[in-house]
Order: C-alpha cells, then structure tokens, then sequence
C-alpha cells in the first residue's frame, strides 16, 4: 500500500508548508517525528507530593492573582489544592483572557515543572486548563519538537491522523523478530507516540527501550540493504580486467631502499585481485599516517599499467598531489613512464598538452588535484583512479570523475582511519583494506603538552633538534591577525624565528602563497637547505620529510583530533627519535582538556578516532555536510553496535532469501527523505 500524502491525510497547503520545516513530507515522516518529550495529564499529583523538577499537573482552586511591576511586570496566581498545600504560578506574558480564566475563586489545573521559587514552590508558565470538564488523559501526551505558528495540538492531531492512515503492518516476519526479541513496528511506534501512564520519561527516553531497538534496527536494516543492493548492482557492472604480467612492479620493488612490510603485501594483493574482476573495483586503502600508502598505490598503478590501461591520481591540495608527482616521477620515470602533472595552476599551454597526451593515449600516468575532473580532460583508456584523502572530495566530484571511464577501477586511500563500526555501517558498499602495520624501526613520537609561557624551553629544544642534525617544523593555525581568534600568525611567527635563529635558515609555507612557490619551499625543506619551516595547516596531510623529527604546533587546543594527529604524522617518518610539542594556551575548555589528554595518551590513529567518534558523535566526526556520508536518525553507533552487526547479517540473509522483503522494508524505509539517506 502507498504511503498516504500529507495531503491525504487532509493537511492544507498552509500546514504543509510548516510541516515541510519540520522536513514532514509525508504520512510517513510524520510517523517518525517522535516526541521530545511527554507530559502527564493522566493524573492530578497533590502539590505537597510534587518534587523539585518534577513536571506534575495539579488542581487547585485561585486563592489570589496579583499583576506585579518589579522586578518586571509579571502575574502571579497563587493556588490551594484540596489538601490544602498552595503553590505559585507564575507568567512572564500573560494575555486579559488568562487572567480570566484564573481568577480568584476559579478550580484550575496547571501543568509544568515544579521550581523553588522566590516565594515557595512555583511553576512558570505553566499549561493551564479550566478543571471543570476537564477530564484525564489515557495516554501521555507527547511534545513534539515544532516550529512557529504551529502548536502542539495541531502538530499532535497530523501525527496522530497519520498513525491512523498508514498502513502499519509489519514489514518484517514474525519468527525474525521473534529470533531478534524485537516487538512489532505498530505497537513500537505507538508506545513511542502516546505511552501509557504507567511509563515515565526516563523510560521512554532509554534507547535501549525495545520500541527504540526496534526502530533503530529498521533503520540499520535499510541502510544495510541499501548499500548491500549497491554493492551488488556495482558488481554486475562491467569494468575492464586489468590483467597485470608483472613487467613493471618488480624493477619497482628492487629500486626501493626498503622492503614492503607483511601489511603492505597483504594490500597489494588484495587491490590486485580487485583489478583483475570484470567489475569495478571500490576499495578503500585505510592506514595510518605514516603507513606506506604512497608505495602501494604506486604498485597498484604499476599493476594497471602493465595491462594497458591509464592511470589517474588525484588528491586534495596540489601540495599533496605535487608531492605525489614527485614520487611517482622518481619512481616510474626511470622505466621509462612519463608522468604528467594536472592542477589548477598549471599555465593552459601545458595544460592542453596534457589534456591532448590523454585523449590520445600517449599519456599512461597523470597525477593532479581536482583539476582531473573538469569536462574537457578525457582519456583514451582510463582504467584506474587513485583517490588521495577522498573524505575530503565532495561526493560530485567523485562521481564527476567515475563518469570519465565507464566503470572505472577506484581506489580511495584515507589516513583519516574510521572506526569499524563507522565503517560497516558507511562503507559497506566499498571493500577496505588495512595497513595495520608501521614500517620496521621507526621509534614511536614522544609527545609534549607545554604550556607557551614556556616558549623559551621549547626554542632551545628547537636548537638542541638543529644541531642532532634534523629538522623542524613549527606549525602555527591562522596566517592572518583575527580579532576573535587571537591566535599568533604565522607570519609573525616567521620574522621571530628568523631572528631568534639567525645563524640557520628558517622558511615560511602557508594556504595564500602560490602553489609553486610552496613547491619550491618544500623543495628546500627537503633537501635539508632549510632547518625550520614555519607553516599553518597546509602541512596537514601527506607531507614526507624523514628527517624532520620535531613538530611544535601553536594553539594545539584549537585543533580537532584529526588534524592534530595528521600534523603529528609529519613526524617520525624516519628512523629518529621524533617529538611533536603541543603548545596550549590556556584557560583551557573541557573539550580541548579532554583532545590534548588523548592526543598525549594514544599514537594509535584508530585509537584516536575512536576517542574522537566518542567525543564528537559520528555526524561531526565524519563531517557529514561535506562529505554527504548519510547519517542515521535513531541509531547510536557507539551504543548500538550490536544490532549494527544483526542488521548487517539479516540484510545478508534477506537479500539472499526474501525479495518481497526487501522491498517492502526499502520502500517504506525509504519514503522519509529524511531517514537514514539524510540528503
Ligand atoms: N615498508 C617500508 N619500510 C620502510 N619505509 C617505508 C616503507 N613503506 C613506506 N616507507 C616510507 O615511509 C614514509 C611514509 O610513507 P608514505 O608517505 O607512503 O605514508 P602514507 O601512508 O602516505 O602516510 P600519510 O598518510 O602520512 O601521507 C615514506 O618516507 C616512505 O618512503
């Protein structure tokens, strides 16, 4: 049966226009508009039994109202109940009519929490009816979260129309929720809209209530199979089999200075069978800074060369791409592959001639930052993508670029690990592969919290750093004077350090200089011509420079989790002894305490982003605006791995057994627009 219309439901044009802030589009919708709240008019509590805090309705008849003017206008009403135990309501705005309806001798009830007031106990702004009549609910009444113009009893009569309307029955069979011990989708729903008296509002408010469960595992159970049905249709499609004949990787692998750790193999192999299928792969490499990413995606790009195919590299920032450039070009060249380089500062000359070496396919390798995407660069044969940092691309652009080959092999490489149960329940429809191990001897980064009324300690360690031989950077938030954000540029910081280490050379790198004049300063960074590079953020992700084996980061307390451990990344790529000196301000808030405290505690970047999904909460930590990750409404992922994991299993059995099922769950599921799809 269809989903009824708010139309249907007999909701004017006018209504519906409210409900649409309310993004209520539907009957459905409205059915899932749960309460913020309830009140209890099912019962009268006698004033003297009334708790502070507690929301009660009483009755009592007006023993005096008076309007007072100081200390701002107001009016009190003081009421008696049959027990004789008084109590005060007070009213901030108040209307001739209330007035009325309280005036001395009139029996009322009123609803609201109980204060301690300046007179005695007292409710403000109390919900008031007259008690004559009146009669007691069956049910709580629940509180909706609404907007202006549109009041709790007009919201409330929609609501309860809908769960009349739609057709409620159970999309799911009973022995499968018998098996799950979850009750049936109606009766959930109706306990969640209008609970008996006999529950209160900490009950109804504890997700672990079985109504809740329920819901929560219909709305896992959607996106499971949802992504689950993605990940089939993506494996029926057809991509080019990338048959690799191993003339390129081994010259690759003898010319490293290293060997590829057990975890490095492990993904170059599963990334291999991948490229081998008729359908496209989706993988995502995850690992943590420092991992050996670069290395692997090279292989694999090595790996689609060998069968023909061009390969294209894209990442963020062109200082990220530029760096991968070079890498590739190190690595590649000498085989005698050419690498062409594609970013949005790249003069059009030599831009048309990369994008003509494409099309016509005597360009294999083409390493660039979004600037790969724009429509007039097309390929001969594009056969596999490498996406650097793809949390960071926009989900346009990353469709953008499957729609330059047909079917293409992607592989995502992310240094942002995601917790597993953000993975399972986001990236299900992509297969992932781990780099869970650091290359041999590296010597973990000690980390330093100093308070920056200890600058001068920190400059001498700075020296100390210098005269071992290595270098530093000095990482410093905003480039500009911000009058809200005191926050010291790096400018400034800059012409400090160049005079307090006058004898050494000391370069500057930040987001508004221009992309070559960055390269040209990393260049000198790197070549160990430079001891210290003063710079903001733009050194967040994927800068290689071992021998730089001190970080100092300005104003640590203002940066997330995330970024403070990819900064710190920087860090201890090779094999000395590495520091990174978080350098705080305070008053410290609790939550930058509680950033410094793990980023002190943990080195382990999945042990961060657990600690930063925690305290975040999983619609911050994935950026969910940005990035167009879908989040779910009702479920917790860190309480609710659990029926995560039963849903994912039940979506497996389903799809395998139980079309009619599947449908009928993903077509009542996915008629809110604003479930779980959150688009
Ligand atoms: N198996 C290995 N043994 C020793 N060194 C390695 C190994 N693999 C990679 N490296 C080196 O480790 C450093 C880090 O590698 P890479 O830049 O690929 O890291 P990454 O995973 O991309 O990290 P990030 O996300 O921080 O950029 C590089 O200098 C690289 O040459």
């Amino acid at each position: 049966m269809p989903i009824p219309t708010l139309t249907d439901l007999g909701v004017t044009d006018k209504w519906q226009q409210k409900l649409a802030k309310l993004h209520i589009h539907n009957a459905w919708d409205a059915i899932l508009h749960l309460p913020l709240r309830y009140e209890d008019e099912t019962k009268i509590t006698a004033i003297a039994h009334a708790k502070i805090g507690e929301s009660v309705q009483v009755e009592g008849i007006v023993l005096q109202q008076e309007v007072q003017f100081r200390p701002r206008k107001q009016l009190l009403v003081h009421i008696q109940d049959g027990m004789g135990a008084t109590l005060f309501l007070r009213f901030l705005n108040f209307y001739p009519s209330q007035q009325q309806q309280m005036a001395k001798g009139q029996r009322i009830r009123a609803l609201g929490e109980i204060k301690h007031g300046f007179y005695g106990d007292e409710m403000i702004h109390p919900k008031i009816r007259a008690a004559e009549g009146a009669v007691l609910s069956d049910t709580l009444t629940p509180v909706y979260p609404t907007v202006s113009g549109l009041t709790q009893p007009t919201l409330r009569r929609f609501i309860q129309t809908a769960l009349e309307k739609v057709d409620l029955s159970d999309t799911l069979p009973k022995a499968l929720l018998h098996r799950l011990n979850l009750p049936d989708v109606a009766a959930s729903l109706r306990l969640l809209h209008q609970p008996p008296s006999s529950m209160n509002s900490a009950q109804l408010h504890n997700g672990h209530l079985p109504a809740w469960q329920r819901l929560k595992f219909d709305e896992l159970l959607a996106q499971q199979l949802s992504m689950k049905l993605a990940y089939q249709q993506r494996c029926q499609g057809s991509a080019t089999p990338l048959i690799g004949n191993g003339r390129y990787a081994p010259i690759l692998l003898e010319a490293l200075p290293f060997a590829l750790t057990a975890a490095q193999q492990r993904v170059v192999q599963e990334i291999g069978q991948d490229l081998q299928q008729t359908y496209p792969m989706h993988r995502l490499l995850q690992g943590d800074v420092g991992s050996g990413k670069t290395v692997v995606a090279a292989l694999a790009a090595l790996h689609a060369l060998e069968a023909g195919a061009q390969v294209a590299i894209m990442a963020p920032t062109e200082i990220l791409a530029e760096q991968h450039f070079q890498k590739f070009k190190q690595w590649l060249e000498p085989m005698g592959i050419e690498v062409g380089w594609l970013a949005g500062s790249t003069r059009k000359k030599a831009k048309d001639q990369i994008k003509t070496s494409l099309v016509d396919g005597c360009l294999r390798v083409v390493v660039g930052t979004h600037a790969l995407f724009q429509d007039d660069v097309v390929f001969a044969q594009l056969g596999l993508v490498i996406v650097d940092e793809q949390h960071r691309f926009g989900v346009g652009q990353r469709l953008a670029l499957k729609s330059k080959g047909q079917d293409v092999h992607q592989l995502m490489m992310s240094a942002t690990p995601i917790p597993r149960t953000l993975a399972m329940s986001f990236f299900a429809d992509l297969d992932v592969s781990i780099i869970d191990e650091l290359p041999p001897n590296r010597t973990p980064i000690k980390t330093k919290l100093i308070n920056s009324g200890r600058r001068a300690e920190i400059e001498a360690f700075v020296r100390h750093t210098i005269k071992q031989g290595h270098q530093v950077y000095w990482v410093c938030p905003l480039i500009e004077e911000s009058e809200t954000l005191q926050l010291q540029t790096a400018v400034d910081t800059h012409v400090q350090l160049q005079a307090a280490f006058s004898e050494y050379a000391v370069g500057l790198l930040h987001g508004r200089m221009k992309a070559a004049d960055k390269a040209a300063q990393m260049e000198v960074f790197k070549a160990n011509e430079m001891q210290i590079l003063v710079a903001t953020t733009v050194i967040e992700v994927g800068v290689d420079v071992p021998n730089a084996s001190l970080m100092v980061i300005e104003h640590a307390e203002r940066m997330g989790l995330a970024q403070l451990h990819q900064l710190r990344g920087r860090v201890g790529r090779g094999q000395a002894a590495s520091v990174c000196v978080l350098m705080f301000t305070e008053p410290l808030s609790d939550l930058a305490k509680a950033r410094l405290k793990v980023m002190y505690e943990y080195t382990d970047g999945f042990e961060i982003a657990r600690q930063d999904l925690a305290i975040r909460g999983p619609g911050e930590f994935l950026g969910a605006k940005q990035s167009g990750v879908p989040l779910l409404r009702f479920t917790n992922l860190e309480d609710d791995l659990e029926l995560l994991e039963q849903a994912r299993d039940v979506a497996q059995y389903l799809i395998m057994h139980d079309q009619k099922v599947v449908e009928t769950h993903l077509n009542r599921w996915l008629a809110s627009r604003e479930a779980f799809l959150g688009v």
